[in-house]
């Protein structure tokens, strides 16, 4: 028989369903994500620390994970919740099951619920902190949960501290700088590490970036001591408006260095420049959100996961370049001076269609226009060329 496990969420509301992945009980947002697959790279992403994660589509593991799917060295979901998960791992890329990979790493899942029902309460009431419980965490793999235990689980789900209001990026950020394997090329940028998706890195060295990723407390004059030509700001989980050290630091660099911010980062650089954020009814987390490019007229695909959005009526330095189409929220912006840009969106995909990947390209234009095309500060090229 089953080993059988429950959700609870805040209010009440139980899901009955049964255990996988590491047995136990785990606590967090309950958010949901409609991409019909890249779950290794969902459970991978730093951006999901706090949140237990709900698929849409109603089958996940069957391919397995792998060595190359990884988007950090380990999960950060809290909770994974799906209709079915498959025991399986079938598929030539497949190295070690999801229910390995969850069991090794301490990920407690469930499955066999309603997640459409599930899906629609988050749609309409917004999104809730829930609490997973496994029978074995509670009396044993055949235990049957009572009134008594549901009562106590959504009181604890109801006492978690919300992601609201907390800066949840040192968990997840580098605890030292470290330079990503790259060839050398003069190009160097700081990339601020608030939770990266290690694709954004990845793309950025295929171009011929050389990145140097430092903690996201690195102060303006340590990365101006790097000497950097560009500034990469990455995403992150947590509420943007709590990490101001952050803010500061951008401020502070903002015009100095082009600068490109995913997500976190482009929440954090409409902060630094006085701008607001807000938290949405439910967030977009998918592979599939139309973006109008305002610039160009063109629509693009993209691969999504925020619960905050940046107020476009409180931009001041900035000007909107994206918006979504679903529901008209920024999605990108570029300042009006500076050679300082945004998405909140992933152009990386990790999952996703690859429509947004020309913002790396259009990062590495910045900073050859700025710096010239040899790596050398146009104005030196310029002195060089006077001979002065
Ligand atoms: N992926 C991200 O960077 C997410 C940013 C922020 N934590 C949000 O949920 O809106």
């Amino acid at each position: 028989m089953k080993e059988r496990a429950v959700l609870v969420l805040e209010d009440g509301t139980t899901y009955h369903g049964y255990a996988f992945g590491s047995r136990g009980k785990t606590v967090g947002e309950v958010v949901f994500n409609t991409a019909q697959t890249g779950y290794q790279e969902t459970l991978t992403d730093p951006s999901y620390n706090g949140q237990i994660v709900v698929m849409t589509y109603p089958h996940q593991g069957n391919y397995g994970v792998n060595v190359f799917d990884m988007e950090s060295n380990r999960p950060w979901v809290r909770g994974f919740v799906a209709r079915e998960f498959s025991p399986y791992a079938a598929g030539p890329r497949a190295q070690q099951s999801l229910a390995e990979f969850m069991e090794f790493y301490g990920v407690t899942g469930l499955e066999g619920i309603d997640t459409r029902a599930l899906v629609r309460k988050i749609r309409e009431g917004g999104v809730l902190k829930g609490v997973i419980a496994h029978a074995s965490a509670l009396g044993g793999k055949d235990y049957r949960f009572n009134e008594a235990d549901l009562k106590a689980l959504q009181a604890e789900a109801r006492s978690w501290t919300d992601i609201d209001g907390r800066d949840m990026t040192p968990e997840v950020s580098t605890p030292l700088p470290y330079a990503y394997p790259t060839l050398k090329t003069g190009r160097r940028i700081v990339v601020m590490d608030f939770g990266i998706k290690l694709s954004q890195v990845k793309y950025m060295a295929e171009l011929g970036f050389e990145p140097i990723v430092v903690p996201g407390k690195t102060t303006p004059a340590q990365i101006m001591a790097l000497e950097p030509q560009g500034l990469f700001v990455s995403n992150g989980p947590g509420d943007p408006s709590m990490p101001r050290y952050a803010h500061d630091t951008l401020w502070k660099l903002m015009g100095l260095l082009p600068t490109f911010g995913i997500c976190l980062g482009h929440q954090m650089l409409a902060l630094a420049a006085g701008g607001r954020t807000f938290k949405m009814k439910f967030g977009h987390r998918g592979a599939n959100h139309p973006v109008k490019n305002l610039l160009t007229g063109k629509v693009e695909i993209t691969s999504q996961n925020h619960g905050y959005a940046v107020d476009p009526d409180s931009l001041k330095e900035f000007k909107p370049t994206h918006i979504n189409l679903n529901d008209g929220t920024l999605e990108g912006m570029a300042h009006v001076r500076y050679p300082v840009f945004s998405v909140q969106y992933h152009p990386e995909a990790s999952p996703g269609p690859h429509d947004s990947i020309y913002l790396f390209r259009r990062f590495l234009e910045e900073v050859e226009s700025f710096h010239g095309v040899t790596g050398m500060p146009v104005e030196k090229q310029q002195a060089d060329k006077l001979g002065v």
